[in-house]
């Protein structure tokens, strides 16, 4: 059934194309009281009612209706860095963080990343799966329509491959698209410190395996002291891309590592993290066209400094924002929340933050062309907001602003609750 959402105060088309940077970062291209009408799984026409009236009053007839008089329309949310998949929780290390610990003595000493790798090796698929259906459920409650997916808590092939086919099924049963990350290279397994390169020949054999199954389209490594080194996370990225594995980099998170610089010489499609990036690799990213994926949320939650996300727009890198949802550094869903941290922390203004997780957002997994505007044509991802207009969507923070979401033209959130 068509789905005709009748009157809207605002919608926020963000039309155009390609990843957008400096002003056109603010530009939302907004229509006032405005409707816009779905048929199947695209976006038919948008306009005023009268409009649409005129063009399509048979399809409006027999349509679903949607009264959005007095809130705002905006493409579904897309959260572009994910860690969905995963065993178990780290709230202890919350604690032992917030007595003084750090998050690299915790994951040192065997805990961090090693935690959730025991537990996600320990768990079935129907476990791993039902945990993160919970969590989906979550996001889409939260107006996010499309999900990246990272594995990286198995460490080995068995484990690897479980998380990628418990996302591959996710993918096909849930509402939301999630997009998946082959992330072998997140940890070095204990056995291996000392001799991390036998490791790195680990996860070079996995990426054939990785392509020819078909279980991820991108290929992620973290860049780190003490984790993988530059050269060694060149190796795996280079390697991966022979398998057209699309790179992606946590880069420059915790201690500056020229993670940035790597990404741009990669051809990386997105730097993610970038806390402690350098001046050097900011406009490196923004020369090679590189996509920021900023996470505040990890900032925030591990009282780190956040990234220069106002340098990096000022200096031309197209930004995206995500939640890093994951269970130690970042173990939230709220992607409105991250974005008002943006906005609050990295001096974004209210309008990036919309395009960083849209628009840009769809670019950083390679969806630019379907994905992250309201346009003719393109997948009716909709996300419907209880507020007047689209400022108060940061206004009114830590709220949960959802009233509707339609994902491939199909009502899946109704009344800020699941359909
Ligand atoms: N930094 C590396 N990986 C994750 C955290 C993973 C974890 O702590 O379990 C991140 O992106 O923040
Ligand atoms: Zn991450």
């Amino acid at each position: 059934m068509a789905i005709f959402f009748e009157q809207a105060n605002e919608i926020m088309t963000m039309q155009g194309s390609g990843a957008r940077t400096r002003e056109a970062m603010r530009e939302l291209s907004i229509v006032r009281d405005a409707s816009l009408l779905i048929d199947g799984e695209t976006i038919l026409a948008i306009g005023t009612k009268d409009e649409l009236m005129r063009t399509h009053a048979e399809l409006i007839a027999s349509a679903h209706i949607i009264d959005a008089r007095g809130k705002v329309l905006m493409p579904g949310l897309i959260d572009c860095h994910t860690h969905l998949v995963h065993g178990g929780t780290r709230e202890h290390e919350f604690q032992m963080r917030l007595e003084g610990k750090t998050y690299m003595d915790i994951m040192n000493a065997g805990g961090g990343i090693h935690a959730t790798t025991a537990m996600t090796q320990q768990a079935s698929f129907d476990e791993l799966y039902d945990k993160a259906m919970h969590h989906l459920n979550t996001f889409l409650l939260h107006g996010v329509t499309t999900v990246e997916a990272k594995s990286g808590y198995g460490l080995n092939w068995e484990t690897e491959q479980k998380q990628l086919r418990v996302a591959k099924k996710l993918h096909d049963t849930h509402a939301i698209d999630v997009v998946s990350t082959f992330m072998g290279a997140h940890a070095v397994p204990k056995q291996y410190k000392g001799n991390e390169d036998a490791f790195v020949d680990i996860i070079l054999d996995m990426l054939p395996k990785v392509a020819e199954q078909q279980l991820a389209e991108f290929n992620d490594v973290f860049c780190e002291h003490g984790v993988f080194t530059p050269e060694q996370s060149r190796r795996i990225l280079l390697e991966g891309k022979k398998y057209g594995l699309i790179p992606k980099i946590h880069a420059d998170e915790i201690e500056p590592y020229d993670g940035a610089e790597l990404a741009a010489e990669v051809g990386a499609i997105s730097a993610e993290h970038l806390l402690v990036a350098s001046d050097q690799g900011i406009d490196d990213l923004a020369r090679a066209s590189t996509i920021a994926v900023l996470l505040p949320g990890t900032a925030f939650f591990l009282q780190a400094p956040f990234a220069r996300g106002r340098l990096m727009i000022d200096r031309g890198v197209a930004v995206a924002i995500s939640t890093d949802f994951n269970p130690g550094s970042s173990p939230t869903i709220s992607l409105p929340f991250i974005m008002n941290l943006a906005c609050v922390n990295m001096g974004m203004t209210m309008e990036e933050v919309l395009v960083a997780t849209t628009v840009n957002a769809a670019h950083a997994i390679n969806r630019g062309d379907t994905l992250g505007t309201l346009e003719v044509g393109k997948q009716a991802d909709v996300l419907l907001l209880n507020v007047a207009n689209y400022k108060q969507l940061q206004y009114y923070y830590g709220m949960n602003h959802t009233h509707t979401v339609v994902k491939r033209g199909k009502i899946v959130v109704k009344s800020g609750g699941l359909v």
